[in-house]
């Protein structure tokens, strides 16, 4: 499940944080560039999926990038970013053989769906590794499930593997080569989702330079998986139930149908029942979408998958850093099996990345495997333990807590690579996530009530709970 790398081009920082926001939202994996310059350097030194540019930089610009570009990667995408009064320069540019261009100010949907034509979030391969009793039952009516078109609620903990199952589901049906494509409705602004799920034609509002076909149409003759669907407005969720009833789809801006031929899945982590009891989620929309449930059990129900799966992503991530996999323990294997794993299979994922880091040579040990609560506190500080094998702090402020130390990266630059070891930082993000974890609780998981009263934007939120998240932290709903 490699994501697709997006290098984001732009010399002013702010607006450079902002997209590689929201491409990490959206699933991307970013490198950045603040000059035409400096991108070609990260070209040659690493592969990317898609180029996004600005077009006016000091030295050389957008168009001499292109340029170099075309030359030397010809086939590597590269989509444009201008400001309205240079719009002309971008089309001249696209003769030149940019993918498209963006006039700025444009929202961050705009992007996403552009990126999305030419780099999908992820290459999964849709694996799905299962091993526990209760495990194999759910897949096996999965797959039953799957051959039919019916609509599938796909209901579970967070970070236990509901859009794997979603993806399972996908390659099992008859529609398994067609597209799969998949929205997060929690991720995406309230004012764009819904433009992002049915498209748009030019002039529609502000921003929208060209027309832009929405999910649906994108999932045509295959599945779109509407991922944390309960976070979706009441007033979105009876547009999209009138989509669902009448099967197809009007562009914003566009009085024309478009016939959709597209199975619809998706996700929640909450009790959607008791929500739609509350009058928070339309009782119509829930029995259109839920005409078949699966439950994906929490990772402690199902303990008989813990090691297969560890076994899996220590492979997955060894691989992709071209590192020889390491041995499990018995007494590691023993010490997973133990843990109850609130944050499921991504907190697992999480432990994995820390353990490929901390042991020596081709076993993992006990005590390679930190578990957050138990260990972090015991563990004397990291730095001592890493001291011996790592080099300086990083220089990452990505908001995670100090358990996530193993990004990817991390691992591929192992010898080179060092946790957070600002002590000072660290305790700032545990309060700050204690804090955001205390206003859910009193806000009894509102998380519009939860944006207002931290003072944050319900956007910078939703970034903060999914940084959470990847740290393995369970958010209450
Ligand atoms: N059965 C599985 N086989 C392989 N990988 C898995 C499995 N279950 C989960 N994962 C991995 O765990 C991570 C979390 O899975 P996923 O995103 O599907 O969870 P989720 O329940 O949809 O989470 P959220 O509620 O936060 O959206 C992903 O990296 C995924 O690859």
């Amino acid at each position: 499940m490699n994501p697709s790398r997006v290098l984001v081009v732009e010399d002013d920082e702010g607006l450079r944080e902002a997209l590689v926001d929201t491409l990490a939202l959206a699933g991307y994996h970013s490198l950045e560039a603040d000059s035409a310059e400096q991108a070609l350097l990260r070209l040659k030194a690493n592969t990317v999926d898609i180029v996004v540019s600005d077009v006016q930089m000091a030295g050389m610009d957008g168009l001499g990038l292109l340029r170099s570009i075309k030359q030397h990667w010809p086939k590597l995408p590269v989509l444009l970013m201008t400001a309205y009064a240079n719009i002309e320069d971008a089309v001249s540019a696209m003769k030149e053989g940019a993918i498209d261009y963006m006039a700025k100010p444009f929202a961050p949907e705009v992007l996403l769906n552009m990126v999305s034509r030419y780099a999908p979030v992820s290459n999964d391969s849709g694996q799905t590794i299962a091993a526990d009793e209760k495990s194999l039952k759910l897949l096996a009516l999965a797959e039953k499930v799957a051959k039919t078109d019916a609509s599938v609620m796909v209901l579970g903990p967070s970070g236990s593997g509901k859009e794997v199952m979603s993806r399972y589901i996908h390659h099992s049906s008859n529609r398994s080569d067609g597209p799969f494509v998949a929205i997060n409705c929690a991720a995406i602004p309230e004012n764009m989702l819904e433009a992002t799920l049915f498209g748009y034609e030019k002039g529609a509002f502000t921003g929208a330079v060209q027309a832009c076909p929405g999910k649906f149409e994108q999932a045509q003759g295959g599945t779109i998986l509407l991922d944390e669907i309960s976070e979706m407005d009441l007033n979105l969720q009876a547009k999209l139930l009138r989509v669902l009833q009448e099967r197809e789809v009007e562009r914003l801006g566009s009085r024309k149908s478009i016939k959709l031929d597209v199975r619809v899945l998706a996700t929640s982590n909450r009790d959607l029942k008791d929500y739609v009891a509350k009058g928070h989620f339309r009782e119509d929309l829930y029995y259109r979408l839920n005409v078949f449930p699966l439950m994906w059990p929490a990772l402690s129900e199902r303990p008989g998958d813990i090691e297969p799966l560890a076994q899996y992503l220590m492979e997955r991530h060894c691989t992709k850093q071209g590192q020889p996999v390491p041995e499990l323990s018995p007494a590691a294997v023993g010490k997973l099996k133990q843990y109850t794993w609130p944050g499921n299979v991504r907190e697992l994922d999480n432990v994995i990345q820390r353990a490929l880091i901390l042991c020596q040579g081709h076993l993992v040990a006990e005590s390679d495997i930190l578990l957050e609560g138990l260990d972090w506190l015991q563990a004397d500080g990291l730095q001592t333990l890493l001291a011996p094998t790592v080099g300086a702090p990083s220089e990452s402020d990505d908001g995670t807590v100090a358990p996530n130390i193993a990004t990817e990266q991390q691992v591929a630059d192992k010898a080179k690579s060092a946790m957070p070891a600002d002590g000072l930082g660290n305790e700032l993000r545990e309060q700050e996530f204690s804090i955001i974890l205390d206003t859910i609780r009193a806000c009894d998981g509102r998380r519009k009530d939860v944006a207002e009263k931290l003072g944050i934007s319900p956007r910078t939120l939703r970034y903060k709970l999914a940084k959470m998240r990847d740290a393995g932290i369970d958010i209450p709903v």
